[in-house]
């Protein structure tokens, strides 16, 4: 293991610094589009400006005999397209492929200043990030990037969950983490065949009435995904990087969608995938806090002078913790309405009522 001292030393000779602090951009939706896909590729100048990140995606849903088509779409299209402030991102091949070394040598040195964030699918432990690390670090170098591309990786084997706090730790490019759904049911022999979301087998059930046993009882659907999500948002936290919710596959379901990505942002999840255009409206509801529970987050700072303390607020005691979680959501209000001018507009009227 390297160093403290050494952490955030980069890499290879003429490589950009390491990042000191994982910047906090909005990135509510991580928008996945296959850039080999004609008809999704000519969608993206549109959908760009709508979407906090755009990710063209090389690995899992793109066809073996079409990885080459992805890669090089993603190169003309980052090349012909300004983002403006929407972020880039790619998720590659998982690293026992055969086109994961192609991806990192061709997107690095072809749009390598354009790249946000590369995804790593599949991380089993610190070893697999080091990996991406140093070889990044000599391609910046080689490709003349000032600045370092960050890594995030997807949460999806059952070992990479047993390991996921030093996945976390593993280098100062790391910006997130994303839960793998589908791959982690595969990998820990679950019985589901969705992609995310609930089940409705996996649930308790209220006891018996001790006096009518033929009486029915209720039943309450748990959520699958709990333990694995909590986990990787410690993790996160833990290491000043981000968590996300990952995909929820069951497209027309938008409703259960909705749920499943508030019970993400609620465990301190900063956002989700969108798999398909119908998804981005409900990640932008989702993982931007709602406007009264701004205008009361603000109403607590205020009423909590320097923090300290405790004062009653209709008729809730308000002290030094409650002031902090006011701060998350007041901060994050500040950081979305920054970049989405309807949200700062409905932050300020309800702030008004
Ligand atoms: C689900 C699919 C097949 C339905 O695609 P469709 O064409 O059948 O749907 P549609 O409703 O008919 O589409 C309407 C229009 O929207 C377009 N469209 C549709 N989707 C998109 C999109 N994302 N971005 C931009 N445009 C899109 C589509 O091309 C069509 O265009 P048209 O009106 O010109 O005919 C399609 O949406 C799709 O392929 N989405 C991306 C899937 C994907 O990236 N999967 C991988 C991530 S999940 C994962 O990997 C798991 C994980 C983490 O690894 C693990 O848990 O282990
Ligand atoms: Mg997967």
């Amino acid at each position: 293991m390297r160093s403290a001292k050494d952490f955030f030393r980069p890499l290879a000779v003429g490589a950009p610094a390491p990042v000191r602090e994982v910047p906090f951009r909005p990135s509510r939706m991580i928008h996945f589009f296959d850039p080999g896909n004609e008809k999704m590729a000519a969608k993206v100048p549109s959908i760009a400006p709508q979407v906090d990140v755009l990710l063209g995606n090389l690995e899992d849903a793109v066809q073996a005999d079409r990885k080459e088509a992805a890669r090089n779409g993603l190169v003309q299209i980052a090349k012909a397209t300004e983002f403006g402030d929407t972020q880039l991102w790619t998720r590659i091949n998982s690293l026992d492929s055969p086109w994961a070394l192609d991806d990192l040598l061709t997107l690095v040195t072809e749009i390598g200043d354009k790249l946000d964030v590369i995804m790593v699918p599949k991380v089993e432990g610190a070893e697999d990030i080091h990996y991406v690390d140093r070889l990044l670090a000599q391609l910046e170098a080689k490709a003349g990037i000032t600045r370092p591309i960050l890594v995030h990786a997807i949460l999806e084997t059952a070992t990479g969950v047993a390991n996921v706090e030093e996945i976390a730790g593993a280098s100062p490019r790391m910006q997130g983490i994303s839960l793998g759904p589908a791959d982690l049911a595969a990998s820990r022999r679950m019985k589901t065949t969705r992609v995310g979301g609930g089940h409705p087998g996996y649930l308790v059930r209220e006891d018996p009435n001790p006096s009518d046993s033929d009486a029915p009882r209720a039943t309450f659907q748990q959520d699958l995904w709990h333990y694995t999500i909590a986990r990787m948002v410690d993790a996160c936290a833990a290491h000043g990087i981000l968590p996300y919710y990952g995909p929820f596959g069951d497209i027309r379901d938008t409703l259960a969608c909705e749920d499943q990505f508030r019970n993400a942002f609620l465990l301190g999840c900063v956002g989700a995938w969108s798999l398909h255009p119908v998804q981005i409206a409900i990640a932008k509801k989702v993982f931007s806090p709602a406007p009264a529970d701004v205008a009361w987050a603000r109403k607590v700072i205020d009423a909590m002078g320097d923090g300290t303390g405790a004062v009653m607020i209709d008729g809730k005691m308000q002290d030094d913790a409650t002031y902090k979680q006011c701060l998350v959501v007041s901060e994050l209000a500040d950081t979305l309405a920054a970049r989405d001018p309807e949200l700062a507009e409905a932050y300020a009227a309800a702030e008004k009522e």
